[in-house]
């Protein structure tokens, strides 16, 4: 019987392969009843489709085009859905929801003695998430950055000097995109061990740190959306052994610096004690957060291991640097390209400083608190943020068993989907100030719209950014990225003069799940009129 069917099936196979292709395909059309979503033709069919899509780059265009085209519910793939009305956000990412991250995660997992390490960003273990969370959230709290600021300002400090030797001083043509992915890297390290890196000191790329994690992104966001190939690729079996006998082909080196930094931590303690340290044992009071780690593993030694105080020190690494440049970059990069809004920004901040309103600190650096009291900066800043989010891919999420109702739609359970930033942020209803929405074009950098919008309508502004998600895989590092940006974009704009090297080209984006600028090419000119001298009271006056 069997022999005859596969003797037919042999001698058919030209009739019998189309006929399973199309019965696949078919099945993947009408998956769960999705097909009633509108999407392109080959996203409803097959994965390969969003997998070439994000593979050219630029997903983040695909997928605003099609919300315009197609409205609030787009099906990007046969089990993918993709949402644009800000309603959707509450029930996907809301608490308790039972909503867990996709596989689309997991690929963006290190592997370490031949075992995946999920961190607390690529974990979709729920309940493991909770318990990570809650060991280590006090560390990221707003209380805990009054600790973080003087890391911060040691390097905003070189980096302003750098600045100075390496560009101000020559003329010499800056990428301000990688020179502030410097800074970015530098200030995670030093926020987590008290020790920088050294990029911005030695103006490299140290130990390939960057390119290697530009490499893992480019890799890990098409692989994403058909992340069983990542079990084909990078965590096949041969790769994993390879790994378990010390081979280590894709090692990271941000893993080698964490790991230096925590045994020379774990030697200082064990110095300071006069005795052999065990894991788990306090740390020496330096207020960084490899301390406040190790802190979580003496409150709870048998959760917080050794390999997961390493894990959680990579990821500040991992999620932390690029996020947080591309950011900064956006902002510098709308300014110059908006003369205007620059210049307004720059009266604010000497206006501040002319009168003893910033810069009061001995360092003369603007601080935090007092960052938070410049409007036209902060309104700057969030207008960045809605035209440029750093993730720039939908944030997915499975949905629970038994289904679940989003905005106008009941979704199955088991179905992918989520929200991208740069489709929120575009959204007009709620980022349009409402008495004259035709000032404020959805695509436009205008700052003036969270000026202008009225103290409602601004209130639903803030609450539907997205940049950092939103729930209970929102970003933990949000505070310590505030203070990065809210810290470095006045302090750099009072001492330096920004312009384009050449004012005709645009830069280019790569979006590899974070949205690198590349080809920004700037000078940079020290400012006369904010040159301070001391005077004898030892403020620093304009
Ligand atoms: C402007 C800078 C940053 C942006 C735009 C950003 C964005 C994000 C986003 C969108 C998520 C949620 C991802 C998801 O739901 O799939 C996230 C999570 C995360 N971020 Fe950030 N991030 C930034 C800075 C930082 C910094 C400075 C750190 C560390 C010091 C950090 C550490 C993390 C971690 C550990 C998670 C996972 C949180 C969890 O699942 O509980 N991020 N970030």
């Amino acid at each position: 019987m069997l022999e005859s069917i596969l003797s037919t099936v042999g001698h058919y196979w030209h009739l019998v392969l189309p006929v399973f292709a199309i019965a696949y395909l078919a099945s993947n059309y009408f998956n769960k009843g999705l097909h009633r979503y509108p999407g392109p033709a080959l996203a409803r069919v097959s994965d390969v489709w969003r997998f070439v899509d994000v593979w050219n780059r630029r997903p983040d265009i695909t997928h605003v085009k099609l919300h315009r085209r197609h409205g609030d519910i787009v099906r990007l793939g046969p089990n993918t859905l993709s949402f644009s009305d800000p309603a959707a956000i509450k029930t996907i990412y809301g608490l308790n929801k039972g909503f867990v991250k996709s596989g689309f995660y997991p690929p963006q997992q290190a592997v370490s003695q031949g075992k995946r390490l999920p961190s607390l960003f690529s974990t979709t273990d729920e309940s493991y998430h909770a318990n990570l969370r809650r060991s280590v959230n006090s560390a990221f709290s707003m209380s805990a950055l009054v600790q973080y600021e003087p890391l911060v300002n040691e390097v905003i400090e070189l980096f302003l000097e750098r600045t100075r030797e390496v560009y101000a001083a020559s003329g010499k043509v800056c990428d301000f995109a990688l020179w502030l992915q410097y800074f970015a890297f530098d200030v995670i390290g030093q926020i987590t061990y008290s020790k920088q890196h050294g990029f911005v000191d030695k103006n490299e790329d140290v130990d390939g740190m960057i390119a290697y994690l530009g490499r893992l992104f480019s890799y890990v966001a098409p692989i994403g959306q058909m992340p069983f190939l990542d079990l084909l690729v990078l965590k096949n079996p041969i790769v994993l052994t390879l790994d378990k006998l010390g081979f280590k082909p894709f090692a990271f080196p941000i893993t080698n610096f964490a790991k230096a930094r925590m045994s020379e931590r774990m030697s200082e303690i064990s110095h300071d004690k006069g005795e052999k340290v065990p894991s788990g044992a306090a740390t020496p009071g330096r207020g960084d957060l490899l301390s406040m780690f190790l802190k979580a593993q003496a409150q709870r030694p048998d959760f917080m291991t050794d390999q997961r105080v390493l894990t959680m020190a990579v990821s500040m690494a991992f999620a932390g640097s690029e996020t947080t440049a591309i950011s900064l970059a956006a902002v510098f990069y709308f300014l110059v390209k908006h003369p205007s809004c620059y210049k307004k920004l720059q009266d604010e901040l000497d206006g501040a400083l002319r009168e003893g309103r910033v810069g009061k600190a001995e360092n003369a650096l603007i601080t935090w608190t007092e960052s938070q009291t410049l409007p036209y900066l902060d309104a700057v800043i969030k207008e960045s943020f809605r035209l440029h989010p750093a993730a720039g891919l939908p944030l997915e999420r499975i949905t629970p068993s038994g289904g679940i109702t989003i905005g106008k739609g009941h979704i199955p359970g088991g179905t992918i989907v989520g929200c991208s930033a740069w489709v929120i942020h575009r959204h007009e209803p709620t980022f349009c100030p409402s008495q004259a929405p035709e000032k404020y074009p959805i695509d436009d950098f205008i700052p003036e719209r969270w000026l202008d919008a009225s103290t409602e309508q601004r209130k639903e502004m803030e609450a539907t950014m997205f940049q950092f998600g939103a729930g209970s895989r929102t970003c933990i590092g949000k505070n310590i990225s505030l203070l990065e940006v809210y810290k470095l974009v006045p302090n750099f704009l009072t001492r330096f003069n920004v312009e384009l090297d050449d004012p005709s080209k645009e830069w280019k984006l790569h979006n590899a799940w974070f949205v690198k600028q590349l080809n920004f090419n700037v000078k940079f000119s020290e400012r006369q009129q904010v040159a301070r001298e001391r005077s004898d009271s030892g403020k620093f006056v304009t």
